[in-house]
């Protein structure tokens, strides 16, 4: 069975950066790794990104709904047959970002995650990319030049990075992401070297 490692946090900290870099490097090293990401590009996930530049958000339930049913089809079509041939899945984003995006919006955290684990599997390893909202704002804004869209309002982020900040499953590595990139990659190898070669 192959290991399923998540990289999560607020807009901005770095999770995309981080994700293509440990692939890189997992795959320099001779692990059979994979990447991917969530939202995904399938007929949930389109519907989703195209709410992000949309006026009007979709309510929190319709939210959650998409983002389920885009990892419903995400676990069944990638994630689970990657993982029985034994690859190493790294994922931009996971199912701990539903806990602490719609979390934030009002919906139950524990109800989110138990209806999730009931067809998700388990990370082996959560990494948790921890920032200020306002340094990560900033790092949006130098990226993209313009500013944030709705899901990346100061204040929203300020109680997703809450939510994220209060779990603790054993899963969970969390990691100062006002490092370098360079710093973060190696903490992050330095904890997935040994998983990755552990039998199983
Ligand atoms: N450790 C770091 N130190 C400084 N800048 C960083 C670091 N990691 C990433 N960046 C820069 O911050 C910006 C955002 O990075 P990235 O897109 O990886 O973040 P993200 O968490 O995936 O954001 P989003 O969730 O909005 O997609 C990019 O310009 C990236 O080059
Ligand atoms: C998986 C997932 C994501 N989101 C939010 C978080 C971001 O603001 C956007 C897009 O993510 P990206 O990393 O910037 O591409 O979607 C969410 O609210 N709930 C989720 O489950």
């Amino acid at each position: 069975m192959g290991k399923l490692i998540a990289i999560e946090g607020i807009d901005g900290t770095g999770k995309s950066t981080l994700a293509k870099n440990l692939y890189n490097a997992l795959k320099e090293k001779g692990f059979d790794a994979v990447l991917s990401f969530e939202p995904t590009f399938g007929r949930y996930g389109k519907i989703l990104r195209q709410s992000f530049t949309s006026p009007e958000r979709l309510s929190p339930e319709e939210e959650l709904r998409l983002f389920t049913e885009d990892r419903r089809e995400h676990v069944r079509d990638f994630i689970e047959p990657a993982l029985k041939e034994g690859k190493i899945v790294v994922l931009d984003r996971y199912y701990l970002s539903t806990i602490a995006y719609q979390g934030a919006r009002g919906l139950e955290p524990e109800k989110i995650r138990v209806e999730n684990e009931a067809f998700s599997p388990r990370p082996d390893l959560a990494i948790i990319l921890v920032l200020d909202p306002e340094s990560a704002l900033r790092r949006i804004e130098e990226k993209r030049g313009e500013t944030p869209n709705s899901f990346e309002a100061l204040d929203y982020l300020r109680r997703v990075k809450k939510i994220f900040d209060e779990l603790d499953y054993p899963f969970i590595q969390k990691i100062d992401a006002s490092k370098s990139k360079e710093e973060i990659l190696e903490d992050v190898l330095n904890i997935i070297i040994p998983l990755a070669t552990e039998d199983t």
